[in-house]
């Protein structure tokens, strides 16, 4: 096994994975720097969540490598892998997950709770990410009580609030309308950008992925060349909201 460049956070070579027989990855290999957005971009079905998944160490590739840092994440124990995902990862899924008898700002500081931080630093940090998410007055409402958008927004303000080294996000504003999707994409590329977090999008949308630093692209499992003007008007959109 040969480890990963110094300067690449994640790192895949040549992942294979089938669904039930069907491809979803044949060979995508990859590196995404420390504190950068990578955006991975492609139609439906060409692969994105598969991808997430194995780099988020949620599902094992049927072949290939995937390291974080020099840690190989292919060889650890299903065991190791949660313990990565639960002190290092962080993921948002395009419709929020949220634990329905917790309040907004339980669930937001849920992640923190698990690692063992106090209730009262987890509580803190909960509440100053639903502020950033304008949210805040929503803190003691349970998800039911919350409306999709408000729900997302507390699923983003719960990744950001475990200060994650990598945080996927997979289509995480594609229920949500076009104002509202953008305001907490700003909200969550400034985060990131600020918090040095390092953030792996995946979207169908040409312009969400031109807000991020760099575009890798899918297409029926496989990667192909980025689109010329998402990475034009990425490095545009960067210089904006930095
Ligand atoms: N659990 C599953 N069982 C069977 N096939 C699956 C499963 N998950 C994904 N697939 C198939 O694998 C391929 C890749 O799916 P994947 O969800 O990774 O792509 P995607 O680009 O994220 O698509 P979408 O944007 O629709 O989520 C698709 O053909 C999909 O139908």
């Amino acid at each position: 096994m040969v480890a990963p460049p110094d300067n690449d956070v994640l790192w895949a070579r040549s992942l294979h994975h089938t669904h039930n027989g069907s491809p979803a990855l044949s060979g995508v290999s990859l590196g995404v720097r420390e504190g950068e957005i990578l955006a991975v971009h492609g139609p439906r079905g060409c692969g994105k969540t598969t991808l997430l998944r194995c780099l988020a160490g949620q599902t094992a590739p049927q072949e290939g490598e995937v390291w974080f840092n020099s840690a190989p994440v292919h060889t650890m124990s299903p065991f190791q892998r949660e313990r990565l995902r639960r002190d290092r990862f962080a993921w948002i899924d395009p419709e929020p997950t949220l634990v329905p008898e917790l309040t907004a700002w339980e669930n937001a500081a849920l992640p923190l709770l698990l690692r063992g931080t106090p209730r009262r630093a987890a509580k803190a940090a909960a509440l100053e990410w639903l502020e950033r998410l304008d949210i805040g007055a929503c803190a003691k409402r349970r998800p039911r009580a919350l409306l999709q958008a408000q729900r997302q927004r507390v699923a983003v303000a719960r990744a950001l609030a475990a200060e994650p080294a990598v945080l996927f996000a997979d289509e995480p504003t594609a229920t949500l309308h076009s104002a509202e999707g953008a305001q907490v994409l700003r909200t969550l590329t400034a985060a990131a950008r600020s918090h040095r977090i390092t953030v792996v999008l995946a979207t169908y949308d040409t312009q969400v992925a031109a807000l991020a630093d760099r575009v890798v692209a899918l297409l029926d499992g496989r990667r192909v060349n980025a689109p010329r003007t998402a990475e034009v008007e990425g490095r545009d959109a960067c210089s904006l909201s930095v």
